[in-house]
Order: structure tokens, then sequence, then C-alpha cells
């Protein structure tokens, strides 16, 4: 069990005839051992393949990407259908997907290990262990019950037992919670994070800002790159590597872009950025020696002052 995620400037493009798509353009991302993870963002973002990219089912075509000990852009395909086989376990859009619907339960998850015992992984968890652990344990006699005789809910939580049979380090779940109502879905949050709590990081894709609340930290993935993150509640932006910054859509909408900006350390290491049209004759934004936070609503109305941003962003 590891878990560690480690992202630097991640690309991915899809090649298609006569073009290219490129899907992701520079992610920077690090996530610890026992993390849970909610990427959000809109349609199209990215947030998908960069799933498939930690799962090891697609290559990087530039940058770095490691999951645990395996380098995805230098593992050779043995390396990572170990990897896939040992230390991820994936969940893969719509639960049925994950399962085989002539198999029970129990033996879903029993099937789910042969491919760790064929690499060797000898401790591996009863699949009795991982059905209790994602809550299916002892609901109506579920254990022998086939995926079609399962509501939707404990559906998608054996989908889950299924990913975990080989207790990977990393589970990575794409939309665990479409189509599901609030009750099943809340249940699908529970699992994930007892799983979490058991040891294991978490990566989810989702849409459902309920689902994201439930991680203890949201990465908001924009046009291909991290553009923003939410911890304990808290809203930051990110810089990216390039020294980009996704502004969130309600600063957007003061400054379109093209809007030009002049931007203003602060001594209490907070920067200001202030649209160039703003500016006054005779109205230039506070010494920074003189500034107090109070100025804000004054300078605000100005239209010389837009939010600060912190240059300590988590
Ligand atoms: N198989 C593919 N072939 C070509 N382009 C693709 C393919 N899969 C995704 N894309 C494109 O790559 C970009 C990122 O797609 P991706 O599915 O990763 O985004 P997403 O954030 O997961 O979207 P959604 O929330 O709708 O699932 C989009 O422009 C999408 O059209």
């Amino acid at each position: 069990m590891n878990g560690t995620v480690t992202c630097r400037g991640l690309v991915y493009i899809y090649r298609l005839e006569g073009y290219d798509v490129v899907a992701l353009g520079g992610v920077d991302l690090d996530i610890a051992p026992g993390e849970s993870v909610a990427l959000l963002g809109p349609s199209g973002s990215g947030k998908s393949t960069l799933l498939s990219l930690l799962a090891g089912l697609i290559r990087p075509a530039a940058g770095r990407a490691t999951v645990g000990e395996t380098d995805l852009a230098k593992a050779s395909e043995a390396d990572l259908a170990r990897m896939r086989a040992t230390e991820v376990g994936v969940v893969l859009q719509g639960a049925e997907r994950n399962l085989l619907p002539y198999l029970t339960a129990e033996q879903n998850v029993r099937f789910a290990q042969r491919a760790a015992r064929a690499h060797g992984v000898g401790d591996l968890p009863a699949p009795r262990d991982v059905l209790a652990l994602v809550g299916l344990l002892g609901v109506r006699g579920r254990l022998r019950q086939r995926p079609h005789e399962l509501t939707p809910g404990e559906r998608q939580r054996l989908a889950l037992a299924v990913a975990l049979a080989h207790k990977p380090g990393l589970l990575l779940a794409d939309e665990p919670t479409s189509q599901l109502d609030s009750v099943a879905r809340d249940e699908v949050i529970a699992a994930l994070e007892s799983v979490r709590r058991n040891g294991t990081t978490v990566v989810v894709v989702t849409h459902d800002p309920e689902v994201g609340a439930g991680m203890g930290r949201q990465v908001t993935i924009r046009d291909g790159r991290v553009g923003g993150e939410g911890r304990l509640g808290e809203e930051f932006a990110v810089v990216g590597r390039d020294g980009a910054v996704h502004l969130p859509p309600d600063v957007l909408a003061m400054l379109p872009p093209g809007t030009r900006l002049r931007v203003h350390p602060r001594p209490d290491g907070t920067v200001v950025l202030a649209p160039a049209h703003a500016a006054q004759p005779g109205s230039e934004l506070v010494p920074a020696d003189e500034y107090e936070p109070e100025d804000d609503a004054t300078a605000y109305r100005r239209g010389q002052i837009v939010p600060d941003y912190s240059r300590e962003v988590a």
C-alpha cells in the first residue's frame, strides 16, 4: 500500500485523423497517501483523461506522473499491468461495467483478486471483509446475489468492492454516484470515507458537489490544468507552472480575457490585481506601506481593486 500520486507538467493528447485534442495541458498535482480528492470541473476539462492516466490505461504525451513507485511515462507494459493488478483499483463509470453479471457479489470480489494472485500477491483480504468495508456485508444476504438483484446503490458499492479486492493503495473512481438517488449517493460517499479511513488514497471524478464536499480536498480541472483547489471549505486559485492563474468565474466576469492588469505585491504577502482601465488620474493605488485591508471596499467601488489572491496557495 502506498497510494502516492505525483504529476508534473502532465500532458495528454488525443491524436485524431487530421487534428489533435490536447486533453491535459500541463497538470501539476500531488496527492499524499490516505488523502481523498475529488476531481471537479466542467465537462471536457480533462478529469476522466487524468484518471485514465493514473490508472495506467493511457500514457502521458509529456511530463511526469508517478503512482507509488511506478513512473507512468517510463514503465513497460508489464510494469503497468502489475501496477493495475496490485497497486491501483479502478471503478469505471457505470457500475455494471465493473461487474460480471453471472457471478454473485462475493464471487465478483474473489474473481477480481485473480490478477493480484497471478502477480504473486499472497495476503489478499477475504472477500467478506472487502464487502464489509463498503457496507455490503449482512445486507439481506447480498453476498449470494447477482448484480441485477442488487439496488443501484448496492451495485455501485459492489463495484467499489471489486476495485478494492486486491487491497490497492490507490482507488480511482469515475462518477461513482451518477444516476443514484440521494440516499444511495450518501451510502457511496460513506463507503468512500470508510475506504479512506482504512488507509487507501481515494481519487474520485465527479460532477456532484455533495460528493466533492465528502472528500478531504477538491481539485478543479479547467482546460486540462489544475485551476483551483478547495480545502477545509476554503477556495484557492492555483498558480500554474507558467505563472498562469485560472480566475474563479465570478472574478472572470469582472476581468474578462484580455483585461490588462497591474499586479501589486503587498508587504503582507497578498497580491492585488488592478485593471488598467480602472486607474483614474490622481487615484493611485494605496502605497504598499499604507495599505490596509479595510480600504478594499472603497477601492473596489472605484473599480480600482479586485479580490486579493494569496501567493501562499496550498
Ligand atoms: N477518446 C477520445 N478521443 C478524442 N478526444 C477525446 C477522447 N476522450 C476525450 N476526448 C477529449 O478530451 C478532452 C477531455 O475529455 P475528458 O473526457 O477527459 O473530460 P472530462 O472532464 O472527464 O469530461 P466529462 O465531465 O464530460 O466526462 C475533451 O475535449 C474531450 O472531447
